[in-house]
């Protein structure tokens, strides 16, 4: 490392010539490089300062923590300057890509326990070192798990660390939502009480299942619902018939990590000493065996691009239709996304039940094969919910009853997690999408994209041309027309106005009836899919864009955060060129209506429904004291409204007791009555005697 900081890399981009890409992030664009006077190569990640929002400090604290590190598995930069709107950030070169990358290449059902092992106890290593000093990774996932050529492990992307010794403003990113949503703890999600270095620990679990599978589980559904499974369902983990392959300490160390009390989890440090290391194995392994007969990272990344491209335009039927721009928009499902009741109702809806049954729902003694892409892990270990787990007093119990009334069943279970949501939570939720700065045109005539061309590094032109001449060749007929859109031309496009007030057709019900939508939102590329992977979102996104074509309404640029940020301490969301300053601790009018309407409108639709139905009481209450006839009139309106919560079902049932007991009251009063006669008439009777003796 000494020996690292004293060659000095220099700080302008004229010492650097970019080769191929080698990766794409959110924010991001990382190409292989070499550094001219140092004669080495090196990686260049370059981020678009316009793209990061308002997100200098975050960036800032990225350059920052990766310049400060030295350990041999944290990877650091050594160093970074600004060029044009970009920032260049110049770190070693990893030859070897992400693990993410390497899985989709040539493991797509995930690596073998051994390699796994020796993979996880590097990222350990750099954890135990990251959290000694202070800081809290918050983005441990595959794609981040870096393999030089000689197997060295780093783990990389300070994106969205935070620091534990952090104080005023800086201390309130731990009570930010950030994270990418497959890998996040639920303490971070659900934001009650901010979060620790055990976040990363929850993390590390969900990685090492990423690793065992290939796939993060929930990684096929939307963000939202990810959220919502993490919180409601049990953790997931390894399963004893699927994982049959794994050993019990692999299970054993993925179910410490995933426990959903934080407090519970064990430190970086104590799970170094897990007996599951032992099948750890040295770096040269790791280049054996997985890195062995792999084509050089720029053609994999070249090869992985063109394969989601080919995705793309096979599928470009379904983006022209304009429902399914819509249904795209919220697959991606950030920048418009609407926090609804009703749309939420709609997504539970979209998910065939067989997909949607949660860990809770799966006895683990079923033996039954799992389709090899469902993403839900772990009926092992939900035989036994958590005691924390969120409370949903309906929750089905299985879900055999048939496609329809496991989508039900899964629009009460949403409900109920919803009313049992803590407000705060509920915000959070609502502020885990990011609305996007004015992408609508509205401000400005120019899109980002627009603006990049014209200021955009010769270097980067350059590659781009190429990069667009390859995507059309690689595209084919079909997509050549589009996929040779500038992208100035391209930044015509009307980005959609990203008020989280979503516009009715965008997810309204009708859509949702057809198979064929179902085809579409769970795709047989599932695998292929994730909607919290960097590169294939981007390329969606530009694709889409592409192939939405003539439509430039509407849709076809949505800008997504690739992790969720907001909350506490975070301002407005503005343009780093839009000459207001970030950071401002007072939220604009805009941004804050657009946080805090949704939740009201929720809020206000509950209370109307609940209105609705304690005016049909009240009005029951009024006809049932009047005659006894009526009382069963009443009972029987009262049993056809719907139930539709257990708060209104135990309110019903109480009005129904109540009827019992007036009903029964009457009928004692008529007998008290008729005694009374009765008795009135022998008194009369004695009285009559009395007088005529
Ligand atoms: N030093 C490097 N050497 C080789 N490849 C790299 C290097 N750094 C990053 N990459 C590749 O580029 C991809 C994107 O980089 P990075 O994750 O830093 O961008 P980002 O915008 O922060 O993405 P994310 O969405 O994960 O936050 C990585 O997943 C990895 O495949």
């Amino acid at each position: 490392m000494a020996r690292m900081a004293e060659r000095k890399f220099p700080v302008d981009a004229k010492d650097y010539k970019l080769y191929e890409e080698v990766g794409e992030g959110v924010s991001a664009t990382v190409y292989r490089a070499l550094c001219i006077p140092l004669n080495e190569v090196v990686a260049i990640k370059v981020l678009d300062l316009e793209k990061c929002n308002n997100d200098l400090d975050g960036i800032r604290r990225e350059v920052q923590t990766m310049c400060l590190i030295d350990h041999p598995n944290v990877l650091r930069a050594y160093c970074s300057f600004t060029t044009g709107h970009h920032l260049w950030v110049v770190m070693p070169y990893m030859a070897g890509g992400s693990c993410l990358h390497i899985i989709k290449t040539a493991y797509p059902d995930g690596f073998e326990e051994p390699v796994i092992a020796t993979l996880l106890r590097e990222v350990l290593k750099a954890l135990v070192y990251l959290h000694a000093q202070g800081h809290i990774h918050r983005d441990v996932k595959a794609g981040n798990i870096l393999i030089d050529t000689n197997g060295t492990i780093k783990l990389a992307d300070f994106g969205v660390a935070a620091c534990m010794f952090d104080t005023g403003d800086r201390q309130r990113s731990r009570n930010t939502f950030v994270g990418t949503p497959c890998w996040m703890a639920p303490e971070v999600m659900q934001q009650l009480h901010g979060y620790d270095f055990k976040a990363d620990i929850w993390s590390f679990g969900i990685t090492a299942l990423e690793l065992a599978h290939g796939h993060a589980p929930f990684s096929k559904y939307p963000p939202m619902k990810v959220l919502l499974m993490t919180l409601q369902n049990a953790p997931p983990g390894l399963d004893y018939e699927r994982d049959k392959r794994f050993s019990k300490s692999f299970r054993e160390i993925v179910a410490a990590c995933l426990v959903k009390d934080p407090k519970k989890r064990p430190s970086s440090e104590k799970l170094l000493k897990h007996p599951f290391f032992k099948h750890a194995k040295s770096n040269e392994y790791l280049t054996r065996t997985i890195l062995e007969g792999l084509p050089p990272l720029g053609d994999r990344f070249r090869m992985l691009k063109a394969k989601e491209a080919d995705f793309l335009v096979q599928n470009k039927s379904l983006y022209e239709d304009k429902e399914h721009l819509s249904q795209q928009e919220y697959i991606r499902g950030i920048s418009a996304w609407n926090f609804n009741l009703e749309d939420l109702k709609n997504q539970a809806a979209l998910i065939p039940d067989s997909d949607v049954v949660s860990n809770a729902d799966v006895p683990s003694t079923s033996g039954k094969p799992r389709d090899g892409n469902n993403d839900i892990a772990s009926p092992s270990e939900s035989q036994s919910p958590e005691p924390d787990r969120l409370p949903s007093p309906d929750r089905p119990s299985s879900n055999s009853g048939g496609h329809m009334e496991g989508s039900i069943n899964d629009i009460h279970d949403l409900e109920d997690s919803l009313a049992a949501f803590p407000m705060k939570p509920l915000q959070a939720l609502k502020g885990c999408f990011d609305v996007c700065e004015d992408d609508s045109g509205t401000g400005s005539p120019h899109s980002n994209d627009a603006i990049q061309s014209d200021i955009e590094h010769p270097q980067v032109q350059s590659l781009r041309k190429v990069e667009n001449l390859e995507s059309r060749k690689d595209d084919g007929e079909n997509a050549g027309q589009n996929s040779s859109l500038p992208r100035a031309a391209v930044a015509g496009h009307k980005k959609p106005f990203s008020s989280s007030l979503m516009q009715d057709n965008v997810l309204s019900p009708k859509k949702f009836l057809g198979d064929g939508d179902r085809e579409y939102l769970q795709p047989k590329y599932t695998p292929e899919r994730n909607h919290s992977g960097p590169l294939q979102y981007r390329q969606k996104k530009e694709i889409v864009s592409n192939t939405a074509g003539d439509d430039l309404s509407e849709g076809a640029v949505v800008q997504r955060k690739g992790r969720f940020k907001v909350t506490a301490g975070d301002g407005p969301i503005n343009s780093f060129f839009g000459g207001v300053s970030g950071g401002s601790p007072i939220p604009s009018h805009s941004s804050l209506s657009a946080s805090i309407l949704p939740s009201l409108q929720c809020i206000l639709q509950q209370n109307s429904m609940q209105r609705e139905e304690l005016i049909k009481l009240i009005k029951y209450v009024e006809q049932s004291s009047g005659p006894v006839e009526s009382v069963e009139t009443g009972a029987n309106d009262i049993l056809q409204i719907p139930a539709t919560t257990s708060r209104e079902r135990e309110l019903q049932s109480q009005v129904i007791q109540l009827q019992q007991s007036v009903g029964g009251l009457v009928e004692e009063l008529q007998r008290q009555k008729l005694k009374n006669a009765q008795l009135e008439k022998k008194l009369n009777s004695v009285l009559k005697k009395d007088e005529s003796s």
